[in-house]
């Protein structure tokens, strides 16, 4: 006989499911495809994760920041002050004419999609977990630190400081990798630029400092799940880096911690999603903030697909201590942080899953 309520024996049961699952390389995509009516055990979050799931009932979304002449004087001002007040206060913005074009942002996203929607035997030669470098098609990076799993599956691709070689790039979304990468790191700069002068350092401060160095772009997919109200599409977690660039597409989904409140941030067409990550909180000594965020359980048949780039301190290039701006500093704006080094900033993301401490709580003073 077995004792189901063991706990030894639930987490070996829990274990095992994992690793089946893993193995099996077919990912939520998968399951979900395959016509399940009820998710695995290890899907389903403790109910702390849905007490708080209702969203807010404020039609207020994000900032969205209109970036057209942001070269002229007359314009850029005003663009300055918007986004260190939206970076401030919300960690989260959404930028319109960026200079992207609609058919890029498009294509990328369709680009995306072909990817998940081929069969598991054509993803599966991509499946793997080897973080760092490289590609990886695998559902949740975390899936062996998590405490729960969550509704989707990603490919992620290292763009730099070593850009994945072409050829292991899946072929039906290799040009458009490449492209958004070129594309989204221009955007990228001009909104580091921006935030510089946000905090009244010069715009190449950033860029000098190598905060567009270190890529990885992820492109996610949810799947329908179809038990929305047992799991989430991504656990809440901030991201650790300087800042990230969002292209979803139209499957509404992320939410955005507001105050007490979760904000939906609803597709904008055209709009792309910058979000300030840990490291830019840290070396801003605050003053921008890296907010949590999550993504529900797609009840939707059409996937949520969104597309991410991770923009890191290049941590080849670094070689000593990170931490706030000596030039944002002064006797009444002391430093709130503790320096640190690379390595630690990198043990504590790859050593955790996405529910666990950042390394802000760690450094705080
Ligand atoms: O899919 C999204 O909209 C958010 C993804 C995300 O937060 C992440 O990958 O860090
Ligand atoms: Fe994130």
């Amino acid at each position: 006989m077995h004792n189901y309520n063991d706990p030894h024996t639930t987490s070996q049961r829990r274990k095992k499911e994992v690793k089946e699952f893993d193995e099996s390389k077919m990912g939520v995509k998968g399951l979900s495809d395959s016509g399940i009516t009820d998710i695995p055990k290890f899907f389903v979050h403790p109910p702390e994760t849905f007490c708080s799931l209702k969203s807010s009932s404020t039609s207020t979304g994000i900032p969205v920041i209109d970036l057209s002449n942001v070269n002229l004087d007359s314009h850029r001002t005003k663009i300055v002050e918007q986004i260190r007040e939206a970076a401030k206060t919300w960690g989260f913005f959404q930028v319109i004419n960026h200079g992207v074009t609609v058919s890029v942002l498009n294509e990328t996203i369709a680009a995306i999609k072909a990817f998940h929607e081929q069969p598991t035997e054509e993803k599966s030669k991509y499946y793997v977990r080897e973080e760092g470098r490289g590609v990886m098609y695998a559902s949740n990076n975390d899936l062996y630190r998590a405490k729960a799993a969550c509704w989707h599956d990603s490919l992620q691709v290292w763009m730099s400081p070593e850009q994945a070689p072409a050829e292991d790039i899946p072929a039906v979304c290799r040009r458009e990798v490449v492209k958004w990468d070129l594309q989204a790191t221009k955007v990228a700069d001009c909104v580091m630029r921006l935030l510089s002068e946000g905090l009244g350092l010069e715009a190449g401060k950033f860029k000098e400092l190598t905060f567009s160095d270190a890529r990885v772009l992820v492109g996610h997919c949810y799947p329908y799940c179809p038990q929305p109200d047992l799991t989430v599409g991504i656990t809440s977690h901030t991201d650790p880096g300087i800042v990230t660039v969002l292209l979803q597409n139209q499957v509404q989904g992320l939410q955005v911690k507001h105050g007490e409140e979760w904000v939906d941030v609803k597709p904008l067409h055209g709009g792309l999603i910058i979000n300030v990550g840990d490291f830019l909180q840290i070396v801003s000594n605050g003053e921008y903030k890296s907010v949590q965020h999550r993504v529900l359980a797609n009840s939707n048949r059409e996937p949520r697909i969104s597309i991410v780039i991770f923009f890191n301190l290049c941590k080849w290039k670094g070689s000593g201590y990170y931490g706030p701006l000596p030039e944002l500093l002064t006797p009444e704006k002391p430093a709130i942080y503790r320096d640190f080094t690379t390595q630690e900033f990198c043990e504590n993301f790859y050593g955790k899953g996405l529910d666990s401490k950042s390394l802000i709580d760690k450094i705080k003073l």
